[in-house]
């Protein structure tokens, strides 16, 4: 694995070079989707690094992904944000797209927020409905393309993780009672998110199927970075903006296109990024690090560093 640039050792000398620039110890780890990046900018005292000058990371290659790791807080709790984020589609590994997954977790981090941009399968649901992930469909791990495939990590967690908790019960109740209290009851949903390979988008028959195997939105990201988040024990919340309906009728002229995808993150940003820095503001946190003092207080749960 250490050839390959995502191994144990490269993930902690990423932290440490990390923990090094910066005094923000976060808890709280966010993902911000395509087009849904103003999240980040909401973070108070802000230290922030350019992916391509934080060592071991990939580059963001996607428009509406600005590649920026920023740390600072949000209502006072200390947060590590990524302002863009890997897909499979630019030609990383999967191992290599979730990497920094496994930075936040030696940061200390033990919630994680995602959000992403996603087609509506179900029918129920309209453009600039926020869904909260209660499943996931992992249709690229079904061929083989899992980020836990490879030699198993003990220090990040165990060869065979469960994943029927991967998406943390009381973080989505608390979303829809968040979100009903912030008065977005009618475009908040919850459904199952199906991620796909890309960059094509489904054909008329893949989002047919897709719909009939139990998906309510598809996408190409967030669940390979739920899974290496559930491997090492941090919680997780994901959110999908509805950006587009998928085309499920050959009679329909409708054509799924990027330009749209981040002109409905635009539409929705101001009310997705509320929803989330009040449920940061809300939320227990495990590790208690926003008083972090060293190396003795990181990751609590599977993930423990030895004393350096
Ligand atoms: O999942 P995020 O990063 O939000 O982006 C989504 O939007 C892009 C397609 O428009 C794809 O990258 C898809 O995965
Ligand atoms: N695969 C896929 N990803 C998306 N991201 C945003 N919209 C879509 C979509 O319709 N399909």
């Amino acid at each position: 694995m250490a050839d390959k640039g995502y191994g144990y050792e490269e993930c902690e000398a990423t932290a440490d070079w990390l923990l090094a620039r910066t005094g923000v110890r976060p808890a709280v780890g966010i993902v911000c989707g395509s087009g849904l990046g103003g999240l980040a900018d909401m973070l108070k005292d802000q230290v922030a690094f350019n992916y391509e000058d934080i060592p071991n990371f990939p580059q963001s290659t996607v428009h509406g992904h600005a590649g920026r790791l920023v740390f600072g807080t949000l209502k006072g709790r200390s947060c590590v944000c990524m302002q863009g984020r890997f897909h499979l589609y630019e030609g990383y590994p999967v191992q290599k797209i979730t990497l920094p997954i496994r930075i936040f977790k030696l940061l200390g981090v033990d919630t994680v927020m995602l959000t992403n941009a996603a087609g509506g399968l179900n029918r129920d649901f309209k453009v600039g409905d926020i869904m909260v992930i209660k499943d996931h469909l992992n249709l690229p791990g079904f061929a083989g393309v899992n980020p836990l495939s490879g030699p198993n990590d003990e220090r990040f967690g165990a060869r065979f993780p469960c994943m029927s908790d991967a998406y943390d019960g009381a973080l989505r109740q608390m979303a829809m009672h968040v979100g009903r209290e912030l008065g977005y009851g009618d475009f908040l949903k919850e459904g199952v998110y199906c991620v796909l390979g890309g960059p094509s988008f489904e054909t008329i028959a893949e989002s047919r199927m897709l719909h009939k195997l139990g998906a309510d939105a598809v996408g190409m990201s967030t669940a390979h970075e739920v899974i290496v988040a559930r491997h090492c024990g941090m919680r997780v919340l994901a959110l999908s903006l509805i950006t587009n309906q998928a085309v499920m009728d050959y009679d329909s002229e409708a054509k799924a296109n990027h330009e749209e995808v981040l002109e409905t993150g635009t539409r929705r940003a101001a009310q997705l990024e509320r929803l989330v820095s009040t449920m940061v503001t809300k939320m227990e946190l495990n590790n208690n690090n926003n008083n972090y003092a060293g190396d003795a207080d990181r990751g609590t749960l599977a993930c423990q560093r030895k004393p350096q």
